[in-house]
């Protein structure tokens, strides 16, 4: 069975077929960073991560981008109880974001835009809108006339007139943004300057965009008219992604996406895990207390992506324990093969049983719980081997069987991000193994990328003060002891 997946737009699954035969241009809503991300942001990231991934294992070129809001009333709120500024408090947590999805494995995005990065792109739209009829000035704000736009409430399935009459004793007529709008349901594109609060010139005054302006221009700038997936949590279907829908259509005539996917929400005693509501526990917290950063990922990995999952101590320890068996089986090859077993050439994973069972359970919609099945089969057979192979000198199946399904094993737990190496050797002088370095190669690149440079140097004078020493080239960083 080819790829299926079900999209949110049209209630049923479908065949997957981009717009450009083997290139996925994909989009996922990503975080507003005002705090550390929490467990909810954690599934968010690992499952599109995953996707793309997967995608990638079909042979598909994929293009990925992810934005950051960076501006917000929660990021302004926090940077006036810190007394400090909205770029302040949002550049910590952007960099707070690329050390946590790096601890989980999460492979960067092809490109991170960023709200404030994209104001000409915003503004572009908004005039478009404005000259097409679907949007309005009002009193320095600039609102998007819902009515106007025909297919509103296409995605959500919710119809204007059921909204209304469900909202009509809770509409709040002393709202001043309430009465600025024609119609309660219209949405603020632009909003204008508070004071104290950063602003942009525009032609309807000083202001600041809304929040799901930004997405619809930051897809339209970087990824074109149409992309294949959209992607974000359930609980932006509406508004967030409706609005985008109505922003996007209404200029362009054309489709914004043709897959809307949503992963289903982490909950805490059936409520969704959210900064908003305090019932969250952040990445580091979990990480802190020694959960290892793959059980996270089979935390997620071992539920259909979009149901909602609770997050209990006992589902982190049935996570825990599948990634022991996972990483058991890694492991095993290196025993089995002496450590002298490469990665196989990519020919073993053609006419190969265990590949066509994993590709059969994930076409099914991203069914990586069915994917997971095959890999702890294989996980198994492969430690019980090495067992045998401890205890009485030889193992069971031919040996060279045993190498395919190690690389076999290898290769589709890279394609879920699932990685486990034997433990390095520390150096005896500096206490460090290979791995612990480029580990913090990895990290200092992290804090460059997020300009964070502060960070970065701190990590280079501690490799320096242990006699390693860093060399930058265009390629990437070197390094060598002195
Ligand atoms: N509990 C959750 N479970 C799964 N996905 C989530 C959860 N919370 C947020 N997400 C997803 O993470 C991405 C970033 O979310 P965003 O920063 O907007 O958080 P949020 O929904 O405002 O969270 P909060 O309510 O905690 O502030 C979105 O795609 C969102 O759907
Ligand atoms: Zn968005």
């Amino acid at each position: 069975m080819a790829l299926t997946v079900y999209n949110t737009l049209s209630r049923r699954q479908e065949p997957f077929q981009t717009v450009e035969p083997g290139k996925v241009k994909m989009y996922y809503c990503g975080v507003t960073v005002y705090d550390y991300c929490h467990l909810g942001h954690a599934r968010a990231c690992i499952v599109w991560d995953v996707v793309r991934r997967y995608l990638q294992f079909l042979g598909y070129e994929v293009r990925y981008v992810q934005n950051f809001t960076d501006i917000d009333d929660k990021i302004l709120k926090r940077a006036r109880q810190e007394h400090s500024s909205m770029e302040a408090v949002a550049e910590r947590f952007i960099q707070a974001y690329f050390e946590d999805m790096a601890q989980l494995g999460i492979k960067e995005a092809d490109e991170y835009p960023r709200a404030t990065h994209t104001i000409n792109g915003i503004q572009r739209l908004i005039h478009e809108l404005e000259n097409k009829g679907f949007a309005y000035p009002s009193a320095g704000d600039v609102y998007y006339a819902v009515r106007q736009f025909a297919d509103y409430g296409k995605l959500s399935g919710r119809r204007l007139e059921d909204m209304q009459a469900g909202a009509s004793d809770r509409v709040n007529v002393d709202d001043p943004e309430y009465q600025k709008k024609k119609d309660p349901f219209d949405f603020a594109l632009w909003k204008a300057a508070r004071p104290g609060e950063p602003a942009w010139k525009s032609p309807w005054g000083a202001g600041r965009p809304g929040w799901h302006i930004e997405c619809s221009a930051m897809v339209r700038d970087r990824l074109g008219e149409t992309i294949d997936i959209h992607a974000g949590g359930a609980d932006l279907i509406f508004p967030h992604h409706e609005n985008e829908i109505a922003q996007s259509e209404a200029v362009t005539g054309k489709p914004l996406a043709t897959y809307w996917l949503h992963n289903g929400m982490v909950k805490v005693d059936g409520e969704k895990m959210s900064k908003s509501l305090g019932n969250f526990t952040t990445i580091r917290d979990l990480l802190g207390r020694g959960v290892d950063p793959m059980a996270v990922r089979l935390f997620v990995l071992m539920a259909q992506y979009r149901t909602p999952i609770d997050f209990t101590d006992e589902a982190i320890a049935a996570a825990t324990n599948g990634w022991h068996t996972i990483k058991d089986g890694l492991l095993a090859g290196w025993e089995l093969g002496n450590g002298e077993w490469g990665l196989g050439t990519g020919k073993e994973l053609t006419s190969n049983p265990y590949v066509e069972r994993f590709t059969e359970a994930v076409n099914d919609d991203f069914n990586f719980p069915g994917g997971l099945t095959v890999l702890f089969e294989l996980a198994k057979k492969l430690h019980r081997e090495r067992n045998i192979l401890l205890h009485e000198g030889k193992t069971e199946t031919p040996i060279e069987e045993l190498k395919i399904q190690w690389q076999t094993l290898v290769t589709l737990a890279e394609v879920l991000g699932l990685t486990a190496q034997p433990e390095a050797p520390k150096n005896e002088q500096d206490g460090l193994s290979d791995a612990d370095i480029e580990d913090l190669i990895q990290r200092r690149q992290a804090a460059r990328k997020a300009r964070n440079f502060a960070e970065g140097d701190r990590i280079r004078n501690e490799l320096q003060a242990k006699g390693i020493t860093l060399i930058d080239s265009p390629q990437g960083t070197r390094w060598h002891r002195n």
